[in-house]
């Protein structure tokens, strides 16, 4: 099995610097309020290689370092690390040899997306941002259990039927977000909470005004291209 040492120093560098990114991201997870104790898990792909970088599993977030991030490749075997790798790294693994554009994938547990997943809803797209951010409704995926690249599996399938969503709310179990790099997956993770959390709160008070999907794929093709700074 190879190890870190059998890579050149580019691929070692870049493995530096996403350890700190990967390490730091955790933090967000946090400060968002999107997970609990040890659950949830942040990883990144590397461009220079077929490698990613990922939490260790069931380590607490305050003792998380740069260095205790665990480098794997992308069947899941671990090339560098003094840690066990998180309980979904086939999972993520699986996510990037399937989706060649996704460079960081994100779980959490986050309270009202869990909610909607344990019910096996797909949140409905009853807002503006959700069209900006999904594209539509945030979809539910199947049960899968935990440890192996099933829920990996079922995150890539259920992606192929919601191509504009970087979410999937795996059933009975959480939300997993993907994107360019793992910035955008926490940023994914933090955005399908609040829309979980307003959609929620909307059911409670009535029947959800649908939006049509020619006004979502506006709203949509709005933020992907105009949005923001360009
Ligand atoms: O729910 C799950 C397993 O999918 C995880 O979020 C655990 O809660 C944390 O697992 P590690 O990443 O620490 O192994």
């Amino acid at each position: 099995m190879a190890t870190l040492a059998d890579y050149g120093p580019e691929v070692r560098a870049e493995v530096k610097q996403v350890r700190e990114v990967v390490a730091t991201l955790h933090e967000q997870l946090i400060k968002w309020n999107l997970v609990v104790w040890t659950a949830g898990n942040v990883s990144q792909r590397l461009h220079t290689a077929d490698l990613m970088v990922i939490k260790p599993s069931g380590l607490r977030y305050e003792y998380l370092t740069p260095s205790s991030m665990v480098v794997c490749d992308l069947d899941g075997n671990v090339v560098d690390g003094a840690e066990a790798p998180s309980s979904d790294t086939a999972s993520h693994a699986y996510i990037y040899r399937h989706m060649p554009d996704v460079y960081g994938v994100v779980h959490t547990h986050s309270t009202y997306a869990t909610a909607w997943a344990a019910t096996g809803q797909n949140i409905p797209c009853g807002l503006t941002m959700m069209g900006d951010e999904f594209g539509g409704p945030v979809p539910v995926g199947p049960f899968r259990l935990i440890g192996s690249e099933a829920i990996g599996e079922g995150v890539v399938e259920t992606l192929k039927k919601y191509p504009k969503s970087p979410a999937v709310l795996m059933q009975n179990h959480g939300p997993f977000t993907i994107g360019k790099d793992a910035e955008a997956a926490v940023k994914a993770a933090a955005m399908t909470e609040e829309v979980a959390h307003t959609m929620w709160a909307a059911k409670q008070l009535g029947d959800i005004i649908p939006i049509s999907q020619e006004d979502i794929d506006s709203l949509n093709d709005r933020y992907t291209n105009v949005y923001g700074q360009h």
